[in-house]
């Protein structure tokens, strides 16, 4: 291939690169919107340069004539996740996608590499609609935690700078230091239970606030003007004591008081 054909070969990659990133990151911003919360931190991809793909032909014994199907990861992506429990998520979100196939996992997670590498890969089938019409063409999506992806990048930078001659000491030191972002990862895990049940218990100690507001100034609509300003003066006090058992209740006592009243008479302005 002289230098025009690999620029036309590497045409589909690119596109795939850019279409995927585009689809990842509109991903995030709507689970963002729809849950407040997102699995996906940002996203990043990259076409391997061709000194790296002939180097990896070259070492995985592929024919020029097979290069589309011998590198399976000329197009990449790579998730980057707070949690590990995330990985999981997204990578449900992209089994479930119908513009792409996955052809297989590799669990790195569960199963990490002699080096200390962690991270989630699938390998997909993504069809790319080009000039000449669709072309499907295999693309690698890495999915990994920042802690993971810290690791793999100054791993990645240390063995390029010594190449395969990565002394023995730092080599047991970087999968002491893998080590070290897997638990770092653990202690986010269980951080992260702790914000949610806090996050969770906070949306239903105000609900209830919001509850009881409504029903006291319901009250008024009943004439139980009493009623509305003593529990009114209750509330302050259980707010400021921040007594939720005694929030719930205040509540049912105005829903009892409410219910009796609506069984009497129909409320003015109702
Ligand atoms: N930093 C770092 N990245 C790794 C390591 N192992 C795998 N990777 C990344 O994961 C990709 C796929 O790795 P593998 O699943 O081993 O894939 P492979 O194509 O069979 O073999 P290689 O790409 O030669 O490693 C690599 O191209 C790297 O981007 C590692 O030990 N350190
Ligand atoms: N799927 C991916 N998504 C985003 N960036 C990637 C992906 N795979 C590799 N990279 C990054 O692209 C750069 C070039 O990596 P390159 O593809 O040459 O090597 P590699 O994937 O680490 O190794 P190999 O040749 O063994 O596949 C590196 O910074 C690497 O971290």
């Amino acid at each position: 291939m002289d230098v025009r054909d690999w620029g036309t070969f590497l045409l589909p990659y690119e596109q795939t690169v850019e279409e995927l990133k585009v689809k990842f990151k509109t991903m995030r911003s709507e689970l963002k919107k729809r849950e407040e919360y997102t699995p996906i931190e940002f996203v990043t991809g990259r076409v391997k340069r061709l000194s790296s793909i002939l180097e990896k032909a070259k070492r995985l014994n592929v024919k020029m004539e097979d290069l589309e199907t011998g590198i399976e990861d000329i197009a990449g992506i790579r998730i980057m996740c707070q949690f590990v429990e995330d990985i999981r998520r997204v990578a449900e979100y992209i089994r479930a996608r119908k513009d792409l196939e996955v052809l297989y996992e590799k669990d790195y997670i569960t199963n990490y590499k002699e080096s200390g590498y962690r991270s989630f890969h699938m390998i997909i089938r993504y069809p790319v609609q080009t000039a000449l019409g669709q072309k499907i063409v295999l693309a690698e999506i890495q999915i990994r935690t920042l802690a993971m992806n810290f690791w793999a990048t100054i791993e990645h930078s240390l063995n390029y700078k010594y190449r395969e001659s990565l002394p023995d000491e730092m080599r047991v030191r970087l999968k002491t230091a893998a080590e070290a972002a897997s638990i770092l990862d653990s202690e986010m895990s269980s951080i992260r239970e702790e914000i949610l049940e806090a996050q969770k218990t906070f949306e239903e100690n105000s609900n209830t606030t919001t509850q009881l507001l409504k029903a006291i100034h319901q009250l008024y609509f009943y004439h139980l003007v009493n009623e509305a300003i003593e529990s009114q003066e209750r509330f302050n006090a259980i707010w400021q004591a921040q007594d939720m058992d005694a929030m719930r209740e205040l509540l049912d006592h105005v829903r009892a008081l409410l219910s009796n009243a609506k069984k009497g008479s129909e409320p003015d302005g109702l």
